[in-house]
């Protein structure tokens, strides 16, 4: 008799997501499990945001399921279940980088061995501890983004176009942190418009194309 195998960490089962009638994308389906990357890849309009944002549960899709450790996806399990990068970033433009950090974390929970001053470092802003997010490079604020998701306790991170904005070690940094993230068990989808880079692990890709209506 074989063992029952775990299911995966984010199942997503005949999806299709529409807009006025027009199709975005689906219907598609894919999985990511446990020690795995999953990379979404397609051109300026594909849907790879959009089908992001739909697995983190911001929007609703038309048809499909998904499930989370094989269980249907409601908010609760994804707020614990997942970390989600968007474009926007979620961080507030008056607080300093250090209060964006704390606040998140008392609010949405982190890990109990990663601390604030720990993130900063690890995505190189220790040198802006106080400085306001809004004072922040479109760079330095993905780095801050980074140390919020590298905090956060979910095993599973969508990370939506995670190398913008950044320079080589930035591009390095994301593949480093991921790499650990999936190599301590947990997984990781992202979306890239290029495969200029990708994560250094077990990674599957997903191409998207613009639906025609
Ligand atoms: N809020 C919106 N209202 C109407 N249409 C939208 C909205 N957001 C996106 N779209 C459309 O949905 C389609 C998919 O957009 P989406 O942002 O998911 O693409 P993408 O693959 O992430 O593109 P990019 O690589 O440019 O970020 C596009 O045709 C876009 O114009």
């Amino acid at each position: 008799m074989t063992a029952p195998s775990n299911p995966p960490l984010l199942r997503a089962t005949d999806l299709r997501f529409a807009r006025n009638d027009q199709i975005v994308f689906g219907p598609l389906s894919l999985a990511v499990e446990s020690g795995e990357a999953l990379l979404i890849e397609g051109e300026n309009g594909a849907g790879k945001t959009t089908l992001i944002r739909v697995l983190a549960g911001l929007l609703k899709a038309q048809n499909g399921q998904v499930t989370l450790n094989g269980l249907v996806a409601t908010p609760m399990l994804q707020a614990t279940g997942i970390s989600y990068l968007g474009h926007l970033p979620g961080l507030k433009a008056d607080l300093q980088c250090i209060e964006n950090l704390e606040h998140l974390g008392a609010l949405q929970g982190h890990r109990s061995d990663r601390t604030v001053m720990q993130a900063l470092k690890r995505v190189g802003l220790l040198a802006y501890t106080f400085t306001p997010f809004r004072q922040l490079s479109a760079g330095q604020r993905k780095r801050l983004a980074l140390a919020r998701m590298w905090r956060s306790q979910a095993p599973l991170w969508l990370l939506d176009e995670p190398y913008a904005n950044l320079d080589l070690p930035g591009i390095e940094l994301v593949n480093q942190l991921i790499a650990e993230h999936v190599a301590a068990g947990g997984a990781a989808i992202l979306t890239s418009h290029g495969a200029y880079a990708a994560p250094p692990v077990r990674t599957r890709t997903l191409h998207l194309q613009a639906a025609t209506a």
